[in-house]
């Protein structure tokens, strides 16, 4: 019998978005963005040398057609990628008008988001006085810090101290809908900051911002770290969604990373965590273990929290040549029966100005189910792609 794996590279996109020029790094549209595009030629050029060399080392997923998504998507040529697929391999386009993680994974599953999201506006005060108040007032404070648009080590590294001074909470956003809340895990408390989150999210989700993110940190002034403890409040998906789909169906889903957050644990049976070393382990486990008519649906987030946002680009060309050996492991141990979907849910293209996501198209390779070209398709066709492989309905 059937079982199937739908695994997302966090911000692994190939360029090439139609609608690139409506979304912004500041004020420079993403157009001609491409995170593995980019990475890609760096690391042909030599330019990405730090704990790594020479030209993307991907073989597993390339054999599978990842080149070849790259240059359908945009165009773009690249030293170590472009073997002759044999997968199936596909570059699909988005919809929804958000290049964030929830809007990615929605329609990925099935789900275009039917809304506009709220933004803040890039400018300080970012929050509307009333909200900060609302804030403040949670967290027993007299005011926020921040207000802006950040980035978070950026952030910490600058208010860090006098948060810890004064108690105030950090607030920030980005060009995604995010409201996001960093505090000290031991001077402000992690269990505070979680129920200050928790206790903001149904305002927030009302006015239509996606998510609000709780950033824990720990350490000294100076060397402020962030801690494994992020945890996302996020607007629950207002339709079934392939989790749904499958278990109606009677399969077992699960969930591993960040999937469980995104999808407020909808559809979802069992939850597995952790740093993206440790979800590979829990990947390994579940090929090995996972029952027939199941999904597992993972999340590796390190690809865009550590390297594109931080616009690392040797960081994410190691990220991304750890992962692929990895996936070559997976692939070795599947069964008969078995898709292996592997894709992205929006771009962070390291060598692009400021430090927020980028609006691509996004990979789609598949194994397990024979060789050909998926050609240029949409988010939601994945989702029908898994579902049919598991002989699941697709509603509507
Ligand atoms: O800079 P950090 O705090 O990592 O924030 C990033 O993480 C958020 C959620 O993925 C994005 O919207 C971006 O703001
Ligand atoms: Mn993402
Ligand atoms: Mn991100």
């Amino acid at each position: 019998m059937a079982r199937a794996f739908l695994v997302v590279m966090d911000s692994v996109g190939i360029g090439g978005a139609p609608d690139a020029g409506n979304f912004f790094n500041g004020t420079l549209p993403d157009t001609g963005a491409n995170t593995l595009g980019h990475i890609a030629q760096a690391c042909a050029a030599e330019q990405a040398e730090e704990g790594r060399s020479g030209p993307l080392h991907m073989p597993n997923l390339d054999r599978l057609g990842l080149g070849a998504a790259l240059k359908l998507a945009s165009g773009v040529e690249a030293a170590g990628l472009g073997a002759a697929p044999q997968g199936r391999w596909g570059a699909a386009t988005e919809v929804s008008q958000g290049k964030d993680t929830p809007s990615g994974h929605w329609e990925l599953a099935g789900l275009p988001v039917p809304w506009a999201w709220h933004y803040f506006p890039d400018e300080t005060p970012a929050f509307p006085a009333e909200l900060s108040a609302e804030v403040a007032r949670l967290a027993g404070t007299e005011g926020i810090l921040g207000n802006c648009h950040a980035s978070g080590t950026a952030v910490i590294e600058e208010l860090g101290a006098e948060h810890c001074e004064s108690g105030w909470p950090i607030c920030y956003t980005s060009a995604d809908s995010v409201f996001q809340i960093a505090a000290h895990e031991e001077v402000f408390g992690l269990d505070r900051l979680l129920k200050l989150c928790e206790d903001l999210a149904p305002r927030l989700h009302e006015m239509k911002v996606g998510r609000v993110i709780a950033r824990p940190f720990t350490g000294e002034a100076g060397a402020f770290e962030r801690t494994p403890n992020r945890r996302d409040f996020a607007i629950m998906p207002p339709k079934p969604v392939l989790t749904n789909w499958v278990q109606n169906a009677g399969g077992r889903v699960y969930a591993v990373g960040k999937i469980g957050d995104i999808f407020s644990m909808q559809g979802i049976d069992e939850l597995r965590k952790g740093p993206d070393a440790k979800l590979m382990e829990h990947l390994h486990n579940l090929v090995a273990t996972a029952e027939d008519g199941s999904l597992t649906f993972a999340n590796f987030v390190e690809f865009d929290s550590n390297f594109g946002h931080r616009r690392d680009v040797s960081g994410y060309a190691r990220a991304l040549e750890w992962f692929d050996a990895e996936i070559g492991k997976v692939i070795g141990a599947m069964r008969e029966g078995d898709m292996l979907v592997v894709t992205a849910d929006h771009g962070n293209d390291p060598t692009w100005a400021g430090s927020d996501h980028t609006r691509e198209r996004v990979p789609v390779v598949v194994t397990g189910t024979g060789a050909g070209e998926l050609g240029q398709i949409g988010f939601a066709d994945v989702a029908t792609l898994v579902a049919r492989h598991l002989g699941v309905e697709v509603p509507g």
